[in-house]
C-alpha cells in the first residue's frame, strides 16, 4: 500500500495524455519586417483533428526550452530551419488554452534555411493573406482561432 501512490504518480507523468505539457507553436511569416503573408498546415491525426488547420508545431519535451522545441518540431514537420521571432501575447502567461487543457504558447517565426514541406503531421500547407477574412475561412482547430486574432492585432500595432 505505501508503495503504490508513488509509483502511479511517477508512471503517471509519463504516460498521461496529462494536461502539465506545453505544446508550442509557430506562425510563420514570409517576411520578419514587412509580413504580408503567414503558413497554416492541416493536420493528418489524430482522426479527432485531421483535417483542422494549425499553427505547426508540438510538444515540448524534457530538458527543452520552448524555443528549441519549436525549432525542433519545425524540423521534423516541415524540414525547414528556422529563426523564433515573438511570442504571441496570450491572455494567461501559461499561454493558450487548448481543447485537451493543455497549454500553448505561439510564436511568429521566419524560415531561413529549407522550403516548407508537409512531412508526416500534415497533408496540405498554405500561405495565407495576413486577414482576418482570409484566415478564418479556413477551419482551424477552434482553440486557434483566438489566436489568430491576437496574432493580427499584434502585428498591426
Ligand atoms: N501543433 C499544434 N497543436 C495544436 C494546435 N492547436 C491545438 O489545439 N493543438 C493540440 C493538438 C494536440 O493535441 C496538441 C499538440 O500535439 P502534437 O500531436 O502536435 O504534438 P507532437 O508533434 O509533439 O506529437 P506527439 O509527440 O504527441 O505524437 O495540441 C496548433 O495550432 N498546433
Amino acid at each position: 500500500m505505501g508503495h503504490h501512490p508513488h509509483q502511479s504518480s511517477a508512471s503517471s507523468s509519463l504516460t498521461d495524455s496529462n494536461s502539465r505539457r506545453v505544446v508550442v507553436g509557430a506562425a510563420i511569416l514570409d517576411d520578419k519586417h514587412e509580413p504580408g503573408q503567414m503558413m497554416l498546415a492541416r493536420r493528418k491525426a489524430p482522426k479527432s483533428l485531421a483535417g483542422y488547420w494549425e499553427f505547426p508545431g508540438g510538444k515540448v519535451e524534457a530538458g527543452e526550452d520552448l524555443e528549441q522545441a519549436l525549432r525542433r518540431e519545425l524540423q521534423e514537420e516541415l524540414d525547414v530551419e528556422a529563426e523564433i521571432l515573438d511570442r504571441i501575447e496570450s491572455p494567461e502567461p501559461q499561454g493558450w488554452l487548448l481543447g485537451n487543457g493543455m497549454r500553448m504558447q505561439v510564436y511568429t517565426a521566419v524560415i531561413i534555411s529549407g522550403k516548407a514541406t508537409a512531412l508526416v503531421e500534415h497533408d496540405q500547407l498554405a500561405w495565407e493573406q495576413l486577414d482576418s477574412t482570409a484566415l478564418h475561412a479556413f477551419e482551424w482547430i477552434p482553440a486557434d482561432r483566438p489566436i489568430v486574432d491576437a496574432l493580427l492585432e499584434q502585428l498591426s500595432r
